[in-house]
């Protein structure tokens, strides 16, 4: 298990992460979403025990960071956002150095490489140089290399950035490998449903704040009263958005052009009475779409409120 207690960080006068309590259960898989510069390679770089945290804690098993950091490295295998792979070295080599490093012997190295390549889809270049790989290939060498020493725990920084379609679902099919395998996989990417789909449960970073956490299907069903609405109206844009803005069920209400959005929370027949109203107001309705949100909507919508409230200092 792993608990974020009260995590804080700054660099300088910037506050890379706020506050932060979270807690991760073993063997799930928790996304860190959020847009660039949201706070998730810091939040893992601390998990990593690379950096130290301003205050607050993170509990590895029961293991401080900050107090056990060589008992959490132990359990842990990071894959930054940025690695360097030696491109002279074959990828057997560079595998085997990297069980060298962690003090294997020479017989564990090999049965380990043939495994950790089988698992992540390499066996067949075992013997060919890694400058000759594409990059979703290094990618899952460098994965392969997180792993080398067993670790409980995964700590994968955007492992699906700069890679083409077919190359993220190889990806993702590896990690839920890792999942039956038991791991513990903590996850960051800015885009929401790639980690939706294989995620057990995702917070929301927001300028260094997790502004929402929790089970995928949880969030999901507590959106499920609330729907995006649009309507067209074919005369005075403005008046129409003051009568929708103004409604309690009605929030995020924008316009563009004629016509006007907002967020709706409420049943069909809620829907309908709003309708009635605006119709009986003098709003000149000449279309109306409904859509469910999903969770990128959701995301959107999130992170836009707060920025909102930030700049307006609330
Ligand atoms: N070493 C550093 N020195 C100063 N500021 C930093 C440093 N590292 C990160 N920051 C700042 O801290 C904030 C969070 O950055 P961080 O890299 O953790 O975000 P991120 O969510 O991982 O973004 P990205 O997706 O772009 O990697 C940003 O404002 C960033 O500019």
């Amino acid at each position: 298990m792993i608990e974020f207690q009260h995590v804080s960080k700054k660099y300088g006068t910037t506050k890379a992460l706020a506050d932060v309590s979270l807690t991760i259960e073993s063997g799930t898989i928790y996304g860190f979403v959020g847009a660039n510069g949201a706070g998730k390679s810091t939040a893992f770089s601390i998990l990593a025990t690379l950096i130290p945290v301003s205050s607050g804690d993170i509990l590895v098993n029961g293991k401080s960071v900050t107090y056990e950091a060589h008992a959490v490295r132990a359990m842990i295998g990071y894959m930054p956002d940025f690695f360097g792979v030696y491109d002279q070295l074959k990828v057997e080599e560079y595998l085997d150095f990297y069980g060298s490093a962690y003090q294997l012997s020479e017989a564990v190295r090999a049965k380990k490489i043939t495994e950790l390549l089988s698992l992540v889809r390499l066996t067949e270049k075992r013997f060919e140089y890694v400058d000759d790989l594409s990059r979703g290939m290094k990618q899952r060498l460098c994965l392969a290399r997180t792993l080398i020493h067993n670790p409980d725990i995964l700590i994968l920084d955007e492992p699906a950035s700069g890679l083409d379609p077919r190359a993220r679902v190889e990806m993702r099919d590896i990690l839920k490998d890792l999942k039956r395998l038991g791991k513990t996989i903590c996850i960051s990417s800015h885009i929401l449903p790639e980690l939706a789909e294989i995620c057990d449960e995702i917070g929301v970073l927001h300028a260094g704040r997790l502004i929402a956490s929790g089970n995928i299907a949880e969030i999901e069903a507590q959106l499920q009263g609330e729907k995006w609405v649009t309507v067209s109206v074919v005369e005075d844009e403005g008046s129409a958005l003051a009568f929708f803005a103004n409604l309690p069920q009605v929030a995020n209400a924008t316009q563009q052009g004629d016509a006007i959005s907002f967020v709706f929370t409420g049943d069909e027949y809620a829907q309908a009475a709003v309708l009635k109203q605006a119709i009986e107001a003098g709003i000149r309705v000449s279309a109306l779409e409904v859509q469910k949100k999903n969770l990128e909507d959701v995301f959107m919508v999130i992170t836009k409120e707060v920025a909102q409230r930030e700049s307006q200092n609330i």
